[in-house]
């Protein structure tokens, strides 16, 4: 920074004192995501909601007031996306995840109608049949010996088989086939990039380009933008071929390894999709479509997970969400859910958006500043990079009352007498840039805890003295695996 607006900056933005060329780097060495979070948020307490923090030559201020969070996520000139999100491209490309300015404007505005209402209420029928299919795992696993059940790993292969489904209008079939290509690919994917982010090691190009992590994050890559660019392919010949017979799960076009009916999926409407009268071609496709799949399953299986941590240890909401569902599915096991049921799920829902308070799936947000702005008196010098946490605001004792307790209650807005501010509350973050599939990952949960609570009890087997430990990481996770017990209900 340049003297004049880094005294400027120092003047209205705290920041522990820097070492010369570390900056205050050493406060970090050697912890552990969950140890960094914990270093943050001790420093915030010191140094107050807004400050700076220094690591090597990047900048970058840490924002825990909701007042600055929603300068922030509310402008329509504060949209850029930080660094770290670079490290995603090498799957997304400049999907709209990462993409920025002109094409990130262009690309929401012919995104947003996929997520209308008419197109998601046809998914529920997939997140029905795959939650079944979740479901009997279960089962298989059950009568296989597995006493207890690492519930995050099947349900992450269920919002596996879900997304590709509507993203794509295919079935990779991850939750029968966990070894394949392509599951073990975004698995490797997965690994590759919370490596990429944490470790000082794999962060910088030059060095990890000579690692076997790089070999084999090229290997994976291959795989996962063969298949979806070999779909694009396939679907583009169909359309051509004879129009869209397969639109709306009326047709049934079988793939040597992948097959499954075909309703309107995303990658349909992106190749009617046009800017500028001009088609996308295959490589913006292909990064909108790796990008859904990217967003969309790892976040839900992480609310997922925490979801059944929080009613396995609150039993009497594991009740209430059971009757409930009973009471609006009916007595049938086998009644399929459908959207209009679903939002009949009034309990299930104070249930999920209280797991996203406590549990948000992504745990931190970034932007860079391109220009010198004011952030409610605070100066913020261009190249600043801004740090917002979800996990944080939702934690915060003046925000919420008894933050670590689980309390759907609270979002009951018939009966609460809790003021809830909008940017403390920020799971989807807000604003321009906030999560365009929230509705979508609402039905998908809700029909995933509909399926799985209609069948079985769900026992948290662990030690519930203490909170599981936190990885607050791209996605958010616990340290140690939740395992889970499952007995079948009958009624
Ligand atoms: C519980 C589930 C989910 C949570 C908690 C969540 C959360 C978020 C958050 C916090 C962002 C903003 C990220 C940032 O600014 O860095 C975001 C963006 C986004 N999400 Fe989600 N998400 C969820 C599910 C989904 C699903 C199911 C999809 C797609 C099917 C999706 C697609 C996207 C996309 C494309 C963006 C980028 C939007 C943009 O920049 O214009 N998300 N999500």
């Amino acid at each position: 920074l340049e003297m004049r607006r880094f005294v400027r900056n120092m003047r209205t933005v705290p920041a522990p004192l820097p070492l010369p060329l570390l900056g205050n780097a050493h406060l970090f060495w050697g912890l552990d995501p969950a140890g960094a979070f914990l270093k943050i948020r001790e420093l915030a307490l010191e140094h107050g909601d807004t400050f700076g923090l220094f690591l090597g030559p990047s900048y970058s201020v840490m924002l825990f007031d909701p007042r600055d969070v929603e300068r922030v996520l509310s402008s329509t000139h504060l949209l850029t996306k930080s660094h770290e999100y670079s490290f995603l491209a090498g799957w997304l490309n400049e999907g709209l995840l990462i993409s920025n300015g002109r094409k990130w404007h262009r690309r929401r505005k012919i995104i947003t109608p996929a997520f209308h209402f008419r197109i998601l209420e046809p998914y529920v029928e997939i997140f029905d049949r795959q939650s079944l299919r979740l479901v009997e795992q279960l089962r298989l696993r059950r009568s296989s010996g597995q006493e207890k059940i690492n519930l995050g790993e099947a349900i992450h292969l269920c919002t596996l088989d879900a997304i590709c489904e509507t993203a794509m209008g295919v079935s990779i079939n991850a939750q029968s086939n966990a070894d394949s290509e392509y599951v073990q690919a975004v698995k490797t994917i997965s690994m590759v990039l919370h490596k990429r982010m944490f470790n000082i090691l794999y962060r910088f190009d030059l060095t990890y380009m000579l690692t076997p992590l790089a070999r084999a994050e090229k290997k994976a890559l291959d795989v996962l933008h063969q298949f979806t660019e070999k779909i694009i392919v396939q679907r583009r010949e169909e359309i051509i071929r004879g129009g869209n017979e397969n639109e709306n799960g009326t047709g049934n076009s079988e793939d040597a390894d992948v097959g499954a009916k075909r309703k309107m999926a995303f990658l349909d409407i992106l190749l009617q999709s046009t800017i500028d009268e001009r088609p996308l071609s295959n490589l913006d496709i292909r990064e909108e479509v790796d990008t859904f799949m990217f967003e969309g399953h790892d976040t839900t299986s992480s609310a997922l997970m925490f979801f059944f941590y929080n009613i396995a240890t609150h039993p009497e909401a594991q009740r209430k969400c059971f009757e409930e569902i009973r009471s609006v599915v009916g007595q049938d096991k086998a009644t399929p859910v459908t959207y209009e049921l679903l939002n009949h799920l009034h309990y299930v829902e104070l249930c999920i958006k209280e797991t996203l308070r406590m549990y948000p799936s992504v745990p931190l947000l970034g932007r860079k500043v391109l220009e010198d702005c004011e952030i409610n008196g605070k100066f913020i010098p261009a190249g600043t990079n801004i740090g917002i946490s979800p996990l944080y605001l939702g934690r915060r004792e003046e925000l919420f009352s008894e933050p670590n307790s689980f309390k759907p209650e609270r979002f009951d807005v018939v009966t609460t007498a809790e003021k809830l501010n909008p940017y403390a509350y920020i799971p989807f973050s807000a604003g321009p840039r906030n999560c365009i599939g929230q509705k979508f990952a609402m039905l998908e949960i809700k029909a995933i805890v509909a399926n799985v609570l209609r069948h079985y009890e769900v026992d948290f087997v662990g030690d519930t003295s203490e909170p599981p430990v936190l990885i607050a990481e791209l996605i958010l996770r616990t340290k140690d695996p939740l395992m889970f017990k499952v007995r079948e209900r009958d009624y």
